[in-house]
């Protein structure tokens, strides 16, 4: 096969080896000497690979890559190939203050200026914790050099007095028993250490696991890396073949655009829902897609996504944990049976491997069924996302598959009306509020109500923040009402069990219909039509509008850093894929900016 190498300079070579202007060559020669590489090293014409690490001790979750990125260095060696292995700015989903949804696009930023001013051929992207995935795969796109994702892998399965603690879901759960008073603090707590027993991210279906094996489902990693927890062997394994299979991209020239195309995406959109994935999916998938010109809406995820059937049982919606899914195949076992079934769109996608989707799973296969169900025997049918819209936004996201039957009986069981709910509007402006008040007798809450978070979302936040899934008052929790309809214009965590209605966009701080929501308003949302409004006339909605504005709009708390203010001035809402609307008109750099100039 003919390769790069063998037709055109390498990118790197243009900083190392350029007898056009000996000077420069002088200057970026000298301090990459400094550390010890060779001169030989860098003027042979070898690939010099990124290693793009997301690990250090502010990113927990993703910790473990600054092990693996030695075995990553090692394949990227053993393939030809040389490493310089950088620092990406750290985004701990539950570390960050006041979300690492904020971090995702600075990260993103901080990693374009990277990849595209230095000199770099190909780059291996450390995936793992839930903003770090999108973070590396939309710079990926922008700069559109070859690239290769790595996940760091789950944690261990969580135990807690003989039952599976998942992370999130067991301290959703725990947190009703605290309020029940079942459980004290100092149980509360044991509970939520034992959910986290290794390094790796959370063991659940939460926002990692499904971005992780969406970027495997998108072909851009290894088949079989997403699922492998990350204290096992295979990861280890799998970092070294990651460090091998850049070098060979980087001749073959093969990039980010040739692999994440419409099928891709389409493709991740129906493994999403097999796999029973997080409603943060669409919001970065959207902003991957946008970074490479792919038009991919939420009507996309309802229309290729809901009919779908929930094949995986992992918590929140199911059983089982990490663990249990690299066990069971993993996402190789959900591609087998998703191919098995006719129902992938596009068999023929490429991956990283170079080959279709349907060549790397040729071989793959459920070896337990208990965990990954077939297709005739799913945990849940049509168990993908509803893409709400109405007066009160124009796009919201559902995940139907953790529609409780608790939730289904109290809330959709209406003989005459079966997919629609109807109920009284509890709002608070943000979760300080609805923590102040929830228990407020004055509000009389019931389970006949409706809870509305807002000031949430990438605006007011700002960033958007896991608030929505809301618990009911700890009065209706002793009367066995667990959970009560959320809506919101911010996110929830993927561990959650809870059917919320979010990601609501345009969000209030963009004068989004829940801006003009009041409490006591009475709120209709039929899942059979798609709908979401507030039962008031239009001439109402339309004084409540010109009375916010005239008051100066909805008011959000003040900018407290820069970042805060740059993005709030720029980003676009959840459903646009929350990317900051300058960045998106920079497509493929590296093939139509050309190089940066010389920095003497
Ligand atoms: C559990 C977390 C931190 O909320 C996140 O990982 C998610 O699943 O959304």
């Amino acid at each position: 096969m003919e390769t790069r190498k063998d037709t055109m300079k390498l990118r790197s070579q243009q900083w190392f080896d350029n007898p056009d202007n000996p000077g420069m060559t002088a200057l970026y020669l000298e301090r990459y000497l400094n550390y010890g590489i060779t001169r030989e090293e860098l003027q042979s014409g070898k690939p010099i690979i990124g290693i793009a690490q997301t690990g250090s001790d502010l990113s927990p979750c993703n910790r473990h890559h600054v092990e693996l990125a030695k075995r990553v260095r090692d394949g990227i060696v053993a393939a030809g190939g040389i490493c310089m292995e950088f620092p990406v700015h750290p985004i701990q989903e539950t570390g960050k203050r006041p979300t690492a949804a904020l971090d995702r696009n600075l990260a993103y930023l901080g990693l374009v200026e990277a990849l595209y001013g230095y000199p770099l051929d190909g780059v291996v992207l450390t995936i793992g914790c839930d903003k770090t995935t999108p973070a590396l795969l939309m710079a990926a796109a922008t700069v559109n050099i070859p690239a290769i994702a790595l996940s760091v892998g789950p944690m261990l399965n969580g135990w807690y007095r003989g039952e599976r603690a998942g992370s999130g879901t067991a301290i959703w759960d725990a947190r009703q028993k605290l309020a029940a008073e079942e459980i004290n603090y100092e149980e509360f707590i044991d509970i939520a250490a034992a959910s986290a027993p290794s390094v790796g991210y959370c063991n659940t279906m939460g926002t990692a696991t499904t971005m992780n094996s969406l970027a495997e489902a998108l072909g851009m990693q290894l088949p079989g890396s997403a699922a492998i927890p990350a204290p096992y062997r295979e990861r280890g394994q799998i970092s070294y073949e990651t460090g091998r299979r850049i070098v060979e991209m980087v001749h073959e020239d093969l990039k980010p655009s040739d692999i994440m195309t419409r099928a891709a995406f389409e493709n991740a959109i129906v493994a999403n829902s097999a796999i029973g994935g997080s409603t943060n999916a669409p919001i970065h998938l959207n902003g991957v897609a946008r970074h490479l010109d792919v038009e991919l809406t939420n009507d996309d995820w309802q229309r290729l996504g809901h009919e779908i059937p929930l094949l995986v049982d992992l918590q929140p919606a199911g059983r089982f944990l990490g663990e249990d899914f690299h066990r069971a195949g993993g996402v190789p076992g959900v591609f087998a049976e998703l191919i098995g079934a006719g129902k992938l769109p596009n068999p023929d996608a490429l991956t990283v491997t170079g080959k279709s989707v349907a060549e790397n799973y040729a071989d793959a296969e459920v070896t337990d069924r208990e965990v990954i169900r077939s297709f005739d025997a799913p945990l849940v049918e049509k168990a993908g996302f509803i893409n709400l819209k109405g007066n009160l936004f124009d796009s919201a996201i559902m995940k139907t598959s953790v529609i409780s039957p608790e939730f289904r009986d109290r809330y959709l069981s209406n003989p005459d009306d079966p997919d629609a709910f109807e109920g009284r509007a509890i709002v608070f402006d943000g979760p300080e509020d609805y923590h102040d008040r929830i228990d407020d007798p004055a509000l009389e809450i019931d389970e006949h109500c409706i809870l509305v978070v807002r000031g949430t979302g990438p605006i007011g936040y700002p960033g958007g923040a896991e608030v929505v899934n809301m618990q009911p008052p700890a009065a209706l929790i002793k009367r066995g009402v667990h959970s009560m309809p959320c809506i919101g214009d911010g996110r929830q965590s993927g561990t959650s069990g809870s059917p919320s209605i979010l990601n609501a966009s345009p969000e209030a701080a963009a004068m989004g219909g829940l801006a003009l929501l009041k409490t006591g308003d009475r709120v209709r949302v039929d899942l059979r039509v798609g709908s979401a409004n507030i039962l008031i006339d239009n001439a109402e909605l339309a004084e409540r509008r010109a009375a916010l504005e005239a008051a100066g709009g909805f008011a959000f708390p003040e900018h407290q850093t820069p970042w805060q203010e740059i993005q709030r001035s720029m980003v676009d809402q959840f459903d646009k894929g929350m990317v900051l609307k300058p960045a998106v008109k920079y497509q493929r750099i590296a093939q139509t900016k050309g190089l940066p100039r010389d920095n003497h």
